[in-house]
């Protein structure tokens, strides 16, 4: 089943100084239950593509898919609906509310879903075991190491129990152990709650996770090995 299918994405961004052709027609479908690696070096265009297919940026040309639909033809409240339900977002520098605790920065996400108090409380508790954090869920995030704020980071992506795991560069401020310890928590949380992940990263590394390993060069994506089990 596909939930995000991309389709001809191009995007322009226009400096005073010039326009910079930052993906070049990308095509690309997500599955359901996929563990997608795309690798590509500063500049590729790995955040760009992130951004347009969680909706969160436009393209210039072609068309976004979730579920079907095209995001374009969608009101912008809608946009932000669907990304709040469908779609878990995860960045390198994990982006978690300073002044809350773990527990609350992964219940946030809930509330704005408006879930009820002890349907929040059953899915936090749950999530925050998953991810190894119950002990430490009423720590603030400066209480916590790196490796530990991206597992917070990732319970909050993992909440609203999405279709979708969006990853930019989720070890790209972890040193390689950490980073390793997160990649196979990604890895088992998509096997064992079949949720996609997609991450993109310039950390050749993580490649050997991938089930699908795509590399993008300057704004394209060259699918080689695409999906390195059926072809094993
Ligand atoms: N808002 C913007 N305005 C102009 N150019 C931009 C903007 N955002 C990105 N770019 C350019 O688009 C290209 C792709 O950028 P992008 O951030 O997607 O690359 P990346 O692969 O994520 O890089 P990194 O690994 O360094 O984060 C780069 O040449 C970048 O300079």
């Amino acid at each position: 089943m596909t939930i995000l299918k991309a389709r001809g994405i191009k995007k322009v961004y226009t400096t005073q100084a010039e326009k910079v052709y930052a993906l070049k027609g990308v095509d690309l479908e997500i599955n359901k239950g996929d563990f997608i690696v795309i690798n590509g070096p500063s500049g590729s265009g790995k955040t760009t593509l992130l951004n347009i297919l969680s909706g969160v940026d436009r393209p210039t040309e072609g068309e976004v898919y979730i579920d079907g639909k095209p995001l374009s033809e969608l009101k912008d409240s809608k946009r932000t609906l669907i990304r709040r339900n469908k779609i878990g977002l995860v960045f390198q520098s994990f982006e978690l509310i300073p002044v809350l605790t773990a527990r609350e920065n992964v219940e946030y996400p809930l509330l704005l879903q408006k879930i009820d108090r002890s349907q929040r409380k059953k899915r936090v508790d749950c999530i925050l075991d998953q991810v190894g954090l119950l002990d430490m869920a009423d720590r603030r995030p400066s209480q916590l190491s790196g490796g530990q704020k991206q597992r917070v980071a990732i319970a909050r992506a993992l909440v609203t129990e999405p279709d979708v795991v969006l990853a930019d560069e989720p070890t790209g401020n972890l040193d390689t152990g950490t980073g390793r310890k997160i990649i196979e928590l990604m890895n088992r949380l998509n096997h064992d709650f079949q949720v996609s992940f997609v991450i993109v990263t310039h950390d050749l590394s993580i490649n050997q996770y991938a089930r699908k390993l795509i590399k993008i060069r300057d704004g394209r994506l060259e699918v080689n090995n695409y999906d390195k089990n059926s072809m094993a």
